[in-house]
């Protein structure tokens, strides 16, 4: 089976990246598998610089390609917060409180008002190419409270009008049919056979 490297650590973005690419016939490999030591410091202030420093990164260390994801939510009425620091809002990779952070900000702030998009930076380096990067973006609004329990975090709150779901009530199929980081793969497939060998 062919195989494509995301380098991640966080095993719900790997769960997305598998409902995509696992129909197309290849393994997810995340870095629990590859470099279990690495712990790569997100300094950059975007989404793209933080998936380019994560994928070129790992692909220097294992001279082969892969693919790294930033990601994060933006809510309109807080001037687009958390975004870049969406994993470190209130706990470091702590979901729970910072979906709880999130919905405390918003309190009071009128349903209409409540809008917000997730966005997927998706960054693929790769020896002797240049580094590309793709962006997907989902628009949602954000609920008083959770519902569901699929998916990773802030899909609880995360409610998109077309499904009259949250993420976390979507299959994880479906979430891929729609979501940011779905939307960021849909982009990139083009590009596979270059950089897929
Ligand atoms: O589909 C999503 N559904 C819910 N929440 C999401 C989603 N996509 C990103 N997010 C949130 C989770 C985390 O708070 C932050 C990503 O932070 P981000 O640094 O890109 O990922 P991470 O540190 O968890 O794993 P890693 O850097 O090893 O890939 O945005
Ligand atoms: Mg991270």
């Amino acid at each position: 089976m062919k195989q494509i490297i995301i380098a991640t650590k966080n095993k719900g973005k790997a769960k997305d990246f598998e409902a995509i690419f696992e129909p197309l016939g290849f393994e997810v490999l995340t870095l629990f598998d590859v470099a279990p030591d690495m712990e790569i410091e997100e300094t950059g202030s975007t989404f793209e610089e933080n998936a380019v420093l994560k994928a070129e990164t790992v692909a220097n260390r294992l001279h082969t390609y892969v693919i790294a994801d930033d990601s994060g939510l933006e809510i309109d009425a807080l001037h687009g917060e958390p975004g870049v620091y969406s994993a470190r809002y209130a706990g470091d990779h702590d979901d729970e409180a910072n979906m709880d952070k999130a919905l405390r900000n918003l309190e009071g702030v009128p349903t209409e008002d409540r809008t917000a998009h997730f966005t997927c930076c998706l960054a693929i380096a790769g020896p002797d190419v240049p580094t590309e990067t793709v962006k997907g973006t989902c628009e949602g609004v954000i609920l008083t409270e959770r519902r569901g329990d699929q998916g990773f975090g802030y899909d609880p709150i995360f409610y998109v009008p077309e499904k009259e779901k949250t993420m976390a009530e979507m299959t994880p199929a479906e979430k891929g049919s729609l979501s940011h980081r779905g939307n960021a793969i849909r982009k990139l497939a083009s590009d596979l056979p270059t950089w897929l060998q």
